[in-house]
């Protein structure tokens, strides 16, 4: 099995007041296409920092992040933002729309960005969805969980081969989660793009197909 996310060894620590922080020391993972894995691990063990470098946002002190082929952290910024609009998409706690655009308009706008627009399958998404009736509708009319499902139907609309979620449904009710949950897992199985999915959910991370745990700034053996 060839992974499309192979991480090696990562070493991040952020400023602090007496020196550097140590946040990752070594943490590794390997995500093959059309898998999910669950990042897991307490809060502040370093879960967003390595979703983050993953998806070129940030940069580690050290170790390799290979995405497709890619030595994600020798790339400069142009190459990483390449990145982020061709291959990764990211689905976060905030949702992040675009205030002044439509429901399509901001479905559509990582794919058009990304110059691969498909009205079909934006539409497919919508419906698949349940967005169908709020094409036309601006984010501040949607619920919470409208929004976060114009947010998944954006990444998806791209095709991203790696998906990035940090804890996708951590604002929404655990009926709307669940729901919302098991529609994003089946449109990134039909996408075939692999997903890595932080949570602090026993639950989401049990949807998996595997599982890996933070502690001490490593994956947990
Ligand atoms: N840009 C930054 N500058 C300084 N410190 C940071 C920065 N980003 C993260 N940290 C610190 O790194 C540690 C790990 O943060 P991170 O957000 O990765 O943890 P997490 O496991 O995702 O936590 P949570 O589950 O609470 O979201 C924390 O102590 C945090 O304060």
């Amino acid at each position: 099995m060839t992974a499309l996310l192979a991480v090696r060894d990562i070493h991040k620590a952020f400023p602090g007041p007496d020196g550097p922080i140590p946040v990752l020391r070594g943490a590794s993972l390997d995500l093959a296409s059309g898998r999910t894995l669950a990042l897991t691990g307490e809060s502040g063990s370093g879960k967003s920092t390595l979703l983050h470098l993953i998806g070129g946002l940030d940069r580690p002190d050290s170790g390799s992040i290979l995405l497709d082929g890619t030595e994600v952290t020798s790339l400069d910024d142009r190459g990483r933002a390449r990145l982020r609009r061709e291959s990764v998409g990211v689905v976060f706690q905030q949702f992040n729309l675009v205030p002044s655009l439509d429901v399509a308009a901001n479905i559509a706008f990582q794919a058009r960005l990304k110059g691969a627009s498909d009205p079909s399958w934006e539409a497919h998404l919508a419906d698949r969805l349940g967005l169908a009736p709020q094409l036309r509708k601006y984010p501040e009319e949607l619920s919470g969980g409208q929004q976060q499902r114009v947010a998944i139907a954006r990444t998806l609309a791209a095709r991203p081969r790696l998906v990035l979620a940090d804890e996708p449904t951590g604002n929404l009710d655990e009926s709307s989660s669940e729901a919302v949950l098991a529609l994003m897992l089946a449109l990134v199985a039909e996408t075939g793009a692999a997903l890595l999915c932080v949570t602090h959910s026993e639950r989401v991370a049990e949807r998996m197909d595997a599982r890996v745990h933070l502690r001490l700034g490593r994956v947990a053996p």
